[in-house]
């Protein structure tokens, strides 16, 4: 790891190696990670990064490349198929090759989508994600998953698709709406329950200077959190499985099978962050009631997550039905069954696969039923 005050790279290891850069005024960096023989490059940024997509535009045309803007819906709009559609227009009339490349400037829905495009285009283009939210700095950005969603779900469509880079300049942050920075908060909690307990320490000694975006704890969040993402996808980049004791790829998906669940029963109203942070307090008491986790532990998921003000208790409308329904559909289903990442300690994860229905109903009446306590 190459780190100055100003930049941090944290190289990914794999076949296709690149760098996750953390720092400041990070734009110059950019035709370095495109690489040479780029000719056109498509800037896709959501309607609310227009300014900041055409700036990022222009710069490139300034220094020689054909470079065209494509601007997206925002949020969770952006997830669907006649969105990717209009892309692949956009790049075929303007004669996109393979040795081209798409720059995603956006949060994570922006760079699941602009990732999926360019996963698929000409089957697989050369793609560098700015991501400018807090959430895609420390996890949608890194480790080459794409994901679009379907009327029957979330992410049901999707490709592995490895970026040539990833600039996460923090002074975007700075524009970014706090719920938003709030909800990637989540993601970073998340790491330090499945990998680095002191995220959760850093994040209890200081919960404001969490969810500052000039503050240096923060920006330590933002490495410790993406040195645990790529540490799990340089081993198991397509979620094919983990090494004996440690369930992988998969482990990154702790709080999402209900989260998701939730997602998708909101129509996407939840902020991704603020579903996945009920659904890790739903798997943590799973665990406890199944005699894995301890009391501590499980009550420290409640604690922390409330520190920074995410939810941790589901008020929405859905019944249980209705979200145990669409956690059928999760990718870590096997057939009929349910599989859901567990702690069986702090940073020890695990799958417990097929848990009783009893359990189950259990551990959500505790999620559900906090909102009356
Ligand atoms: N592929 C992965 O590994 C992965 C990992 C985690 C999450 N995700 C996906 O990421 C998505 C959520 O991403 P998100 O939380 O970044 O939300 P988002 O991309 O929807 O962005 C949230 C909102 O903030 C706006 N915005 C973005 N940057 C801004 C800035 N700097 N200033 C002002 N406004 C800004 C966006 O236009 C949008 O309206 C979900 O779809 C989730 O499934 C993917
Ligand atoms: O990178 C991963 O792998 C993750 O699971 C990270 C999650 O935070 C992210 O939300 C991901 O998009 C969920 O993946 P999915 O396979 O459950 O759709
Ligand atoms: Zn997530």
């Amino acid at each position: 790891m190459t780190e100055s005050p100003e930049r941090t790279a944290i190289p990914v290891r794999g076949a296709s190696p690149y760098d996750v850069v953390v720092g400041s005024n990070l734009l110059g960096e950019l035709p370095g990670m495109l690489g040479s023989g780029v000719q056109r490059v498509a800037v896709i940024h959501p309607r609310a990064l227009a300014a900041t997509g055409e700036a990022i535009r222009q710069d490139l045309t300034d220094q020689g490349y054909e470079a065209h803007g494509i601007e997206i819906p925002d949020g969770e709009e952006a997830k669907l198929a006649p969105v990717a559609s209009f892309c692949w227009q956009v790049l075929g009339q303007t004669g996109f090759t393979r040795s081209d490349a798409v720059v995603t400037v956006g949060g994570g829905s922006t760079t699941d989508m602009g990732g999926f495009v360019a996963a698929t285009w000409l089957r697989g283009v050369k793609v560098v994600h700015l991501p400018t939210t807090l959430l895609g700095m420390v996890d949608a950005a890194v480790g080459g998953k794409t994901g679009m969603n379907t009327s029957e779900g979330k992410n049901l469509v999707g490709a592995f698709h490895e970026p040539a880079g990833v600039l996460c300049d923090l002074a975007t942050l700075e524009t970014l709406p706090r719920n938003e920075l709030i909800s990637g908060l989540a993601e970073v909690v998340k790491c330090g329950f499945i990998a680095d307990p002191a995220i959760l320490d850093l994040v209890e000694s200081d919960p404001i200077a969490a969810v500052d975006p000039t503050s240096p704890l923060l920006r330590e969040l933002v490495e410790r959190a993406v040195r645990v993402k790529v540490d799990v996808v340089v081993d198991d980049l397509k979620e094919t499985g983990g090494t004996a004791g440690h369930p992988g790829r998969e482990a990154l998906n702790y709080g999402h099978t209900l989260g998701h669940a939730i997602e998708k029963a909101e129509r996407y109203q939840f902020r991704h962050g603020a579903a996945v942070a009920i659904g890790m307090v739903f798997v943590a008491e799973l665990a406890r009631m199944a005699g894995r986790l301890d009391d501590a532990t499980a009550e420290r998921h409640r604690s922390v997550l409330e520190l920074v003000g995410l939810p941790t208790s589901y008020k929405g409308q859905a019944p249980w039905g209705q979200l145990h329904e669409a956690m059928r559909i999760d990718k870590k289903s096997r057939g009929d069954q349910l599989r859901f990442v567990v702690l069986d300690g702090l940073a020890k994860p695990a799958v417990m696969a097929g848990p009783d229905p009893q359990l189950l109903t259990a551990a959500f009446a505790e999620v559900a039923a906090e909102a009356a306590r």
